[in-house]
């Protein structure tokens, strides 16, 4: 029969349907949609790492990075292989413009990894450090600043870059291309401990910016000296015993204040030459002690300074048995439990009982002093 009378009889004819598409196209659309999600991952992983990667490539120390000795001027390669990071905009209230001049960078870290998408669209910066940890050698320095790079809006350089102290004359172009990129609102951060001791770092960095946060370690005078001594003793065994090198002459107890792990403890001495140039309210100390009993605590003050969201707290800590000490649940841009390495929390060598009672009265009226000045009593008397 024919289909025109059948349409004629019949019930009115459904409204034509577009052809389904074939197998075929259908595959082929999955796949391209497969590859292109695939590709998006691949990049996001790279985009992700380059700013986080450790010393060397990012952060090298002055001389490495500028090739042993060269003048790397702005822009040249520091960060040659890493795509270029971005500027993301943060939904609203995760935005975070801390009290500081300028703006930061940061290495993102808890459980969203900040800046991937801004990375992706090639944006972000790099940027002056807004706030730095600026001693003390062994006060436990680098396990804030591990810590503090677990929060999202902080980004830090990986190794000390030693701009104000041995760099300076490569220029400010050169100490910016050793930052990470950041986003805005991102804090840049880096350390270097051996600043704190540095005649001229006060008036370097104020002439970066007068409104720059000053972070201090600081820990017991008297271990402090045995850890730097430890750790020169793990560089060359042969030196005489911190016993003989801390005096100029045993039988009178006079002390050697030339030898920099005396030195360097004299915290009261340093911290005048940083008031010359910074308001005590700009300088942040933070009990290297209380970093090993209450690591939340002190994070807790520390970004309270920072003028960041309380985001670091004790869940983010475990104490490792095994090391000795307090260490992440999950490190900066990793889903893995993360301890220091062995260079940190090193066994000291026992110190002769009378030399350390010896050194604990000499720097007691510097203590004293210091607690002082900070308004903090440290305990360490
Ligand atoms: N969580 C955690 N893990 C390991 N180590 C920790 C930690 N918190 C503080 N510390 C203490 O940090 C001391 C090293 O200080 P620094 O990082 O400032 O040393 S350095 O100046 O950068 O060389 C290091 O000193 P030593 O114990 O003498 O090795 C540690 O006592």
């Amino acid at each position: 029969m024919p289909r025109a009378s059948m349409a004629g009889n019949g019930p009115p004819a459904p409204a034509a349907c577009p052809e389904p598409l074939p197998r075929s196209v259908f595959k082929k659309f999955l796949l391209m949609l497969m590859s292109l999600l695939m590709s998006l991952y691949v990049f996001y992983c790279l985009a992700e790492r380059c700013p986080s990667l450790p010393g060397p490539l990012l952060a090298a120390a002055p001389e490495q990075a500028a090739g042993g000795g060269g003048r790397l001027e702005p822009g040249s390669p520091s960060l040659a292989s890493c795509p270029p990071a971005a500027r993301r905009k943060r939904p609203k209230q995760q935005r975070r413009r801390p009290d500081v001049p300028g703006r930061g960078a940061g290495s993102g870290g808890g459980g969203e990894p900040p800046g991937t998408l801004a990375l992706l669209l090639g944006e972000g910066s790099k940027r002056l450090p807004q706030a730095i940890i600026v001693g003390v050698k062994k006060g436990g320095t680098r396990a804030l600043l591990e810590f503090l790079r677990v929060h999202p809006d902080v980004r830090a350089a990986g190794a000390e870059p030693h701009f104000f102290d041995r760099g300076y004359e490569r220029g400010f172009g050169w100490y910016r291309e050793l930052m990470p990129r950041t986003l805005d609102g991102q804090i840049t951060m880096e350390k270097t401990p051996s600043y704190f001791v540095t005649k001229e770092a006060p008036a370097r960095i104020s002439a970066m910016s007068k409104g720059t946060k000053l972070i201090v370690v600081v820990r017991d005078p008297v271990t402090r000296a045995i850890s730097d001594y430890t750790q020169t003793l793990s560089k060359k065994p042969d030196i005489p015993t911190f016993e003989s090198l801390t005096f100029k002459n045993r039988t009178t107890g006079l002390i050697d204040t030339s030898w920099s792990a005396i030195q360097i403890g004299i915290y009261a001495k340093h911290l005048e030459n940083w008031l010359l140039y910074f308001p005590i309210g700009q300088i942040l100390f933070v009990s290297g002690e209380r970093l090993i009993s209450d690591p939340a605590g002190e994070l807790g003050r520390v970004q309270d300074f920072l003028g960041l969201k309380r985001i670091i707290t004790d869940k983010h800590f475990y104490f490792n048995k095994t090391k000795g000490f307090p260490c992440l649940k999950k490190a900066e841009g990793s889903s893995k439990p993360h301890c220091l390495g062995k260079t940190k929390g090193r066994t000291h060598p026992s110190i002769d009982r009378e030399v350390v009672q010896r050194l604990r009265e000499f720097y007691r009226p510097f203590n004293m002093k210091f607690y002082q000045m900070t308004g903090h009593d440290f305990g360490w008397d």
